[in-house]
This record gives C-alpha cells, structure tokens and sequence, in this order.
C-alpha cells in the first residue's frame, strides 16, 4: 500500500481559509476525481467537515477521518485515531493506493510516510490561514504536461498539475 497526498494551493502555499477553499476551480475537481477514483481517502475531521453535504463521503470509496476526539463518528465515515491507524484502516478497506486529501497538519504528518505528491498549482493570490507543507529537496517533479504548462480554467484562473516523486 502506497501513500500520495494531493492538494490544491494558491500563490505562497494556500490551502484554505475558513475552513474552506477560497476558489472554484472546476478542472481540479475533475483531476482530483480522476486521480482519486475508487481509492480510499484519508482526511482530518475538518476537511470532512468542508465537504458539501453531498461529497460527504466523497462517493465511490472507503473514507477514513482522522480526529483525536475519541467520541467522534460521523455516517460513512472510517473513524481512526491517528495517521497510523488511518493507514492501516485504508489497506485493510482500500484497493493498493490512499489519498491524504488534507488537512494541513495531516500532510505535514504524511509527508514522511508519503512516496507520491499531486499538487495543482493557481495562479491565484488569495489570503489563507491554511497552508501546504514545504516539499523538501528529496522531492522531484516529474514533468506530466510539457514542461509543466499552465491552462486556464474555465473560471479563468491559470492552472497546472504538477506531480512530485522521491528521489
Ligand atoms: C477537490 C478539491 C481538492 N483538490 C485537490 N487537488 N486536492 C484535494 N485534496 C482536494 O480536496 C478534497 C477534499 C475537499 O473536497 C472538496 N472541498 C470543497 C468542495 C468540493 C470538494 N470536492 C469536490 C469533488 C468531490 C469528488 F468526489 F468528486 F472528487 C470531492 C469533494
């Protein structure tokens, strides 16, 4: 089993304000959905939380939910306790590969265990209070469009995927 975190950051590294996302980009939804598939997701209590009511669980897959609160529960929700446990959880109900899909404290945790990254670059400035963690130096972009081009979005905002791998 294999772990790959996948985000969505605006300029200086914003992730969410608010306890959401401050953009609509409908083509990140899309790649989320196409990269994601059937796999299981793993996510902290307050990216649950932020999912609209009808994502909530994200469909089609085992959807485990990290929180320290020993009384949490939520309907169609794996509960786990921590990262490790939410590993476990997703090997045990997923299919080969889980998705860290946030929150922030979560990918900074994941990041040591993970050998894959999915990030979506905006060309958007936004003010945020959520941040993704710093990809260190071990980390390699393996150029997946030609030489990482940017789209637009049919919102308008200029886009592009950028996987990373370990060295
Ligand atoms: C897509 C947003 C997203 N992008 C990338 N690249 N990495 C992520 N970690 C990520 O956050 C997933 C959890 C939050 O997700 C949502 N937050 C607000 C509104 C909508 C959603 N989505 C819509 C698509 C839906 C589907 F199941 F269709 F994929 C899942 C919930």
């Amino acid at each position: 089993m294999s772990l790959a975190l996948i985000w969505a950051q605006a300029h200086d590294g914003v992730i969410g304000a608010d306890g959401g996302m401050p953009w609509h980009v409908p083509e990140d939804l899309a790649h989320f959905k196409a990269l994601t598939g059937s796999d299981a997701v793993i996510m902290g209590r307050r990216t649950w939380d932020s999912l609209p009511p009808r994502f909530r669980p994200l469909p089609g897959r085992p959807n485990i939910v990290v929180t320290r609160d020993p009384a949490w529960s939520a309907d169609g929700a794996i509960v786990a306790h921590s990262l490790e446990d939410a590993f476990e959880a997703a090997q045990l109900a997923g299919n080969g590969q889980a998705w860290v899909t946030g929150g922030a404290g979560l990918f900074t945790e994941a990041l040591a265990l993970a050998d894959r990254l999915e990030v979506t670059e905006l060309d958007l400035d936004v003010a945020g209070d959520t941040f993704a963690p710093t990809i260190g130096e071990e980390w390699v972009p393996v150029t997946i469009d030609p030489a990482h081009g940017w789209s637009e979005s049919r919102t308008g905002v200029p886009y592009r995927f950028i996987r990373y791998e370990r060295a």
